[in-house]
């Protein structure tokens, strides 16, 4: 039986990823380790429970105090994801799942090597822009995803699995099914 893995769903914005890490992670018992950010919730009155939202003398505070296993600065926000989170499941012998963009996704390949398993999400372009306005993603965040689709999507083939998110229950157990075969 492998050690525990840290699992990374990457791929385009907007295409289910937290959706699908979600599913799988519940269904194998994998802990979530949420990425702390110091973007504003897009929905005040509701926060994205996904994240946890900080202030940037908090996020700076920590990030001198090394306590970050990777950071990325997206649109003058600062995200990260806590290196203690992450090793604390992996020494208890658990597997976690994070969601990043590929900078996220290569820094952490980066450090865990082989303990990195990276799944790529996507979907086409006109559904990535339905799915960003039905959960009320502001247009200009949806018009900055859509121009870098390109870009993203190359990333798919450095990742150790690739899934289309056509109908989410089946992309999760597909995933599920590869990822323990
Ligand atoms: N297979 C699917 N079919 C239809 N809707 C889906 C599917 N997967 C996810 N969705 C919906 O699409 C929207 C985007 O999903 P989600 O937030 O999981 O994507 P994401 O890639 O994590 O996005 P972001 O980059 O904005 O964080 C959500 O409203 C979600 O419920
Ligand atoms: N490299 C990292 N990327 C991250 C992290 N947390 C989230 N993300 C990715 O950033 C973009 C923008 O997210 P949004 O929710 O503000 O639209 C998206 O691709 C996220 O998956 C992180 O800690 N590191």
């Amino acid at each position: 039986m492998p050690g525990p893995s840290v699992f990374v769903f990457t791929g385009i914005s907007g295409a289910g990823r937290k959706t699908i890490a979600r599913k799988v992670g519940e269904a194998l018992g994998w802990i979530a380790v949420r990425s702390c950010t110091t973007r504003e919730p897009r929905n005040p009155a509701a926060p994205d429970s996904d994240y946890r939202y900080m202030s940037r003398e908090q996020f700076d505070e920590w990030d001198s105090e090394g306590k970050f296993a990777q950071t990325a600065s997206i649109s003058g926000n600062r995200y990260g994801v806590l290196r203690h989170e992450l090793e604390a499941a992996l020494s208890a012998g658990i597997s976690v799942y994070v969601v990043l963009n590929r900078e996220g996704a290569e820094a952490i390949r980066k450090q865990y090597g082989d303990r990195t398993i990276r799944i790529f999400i996507y979907v086409d372009k006109i559904t990535v822009r339905e799915r960003l306005e039905s959960k009320g993603t502001p247009f200009e965040t949806v018009q900055r995803y859509l121009d870098s689709y390109t870009d993203e999507v190359t990333y798919r083939s450095k990742c150790e699995y690739t899934f289309e998110n056509v109908n989410a229950d089946r992309t999760a157990e597909l995933i599920r099914a590869a990822v323990t075969r």
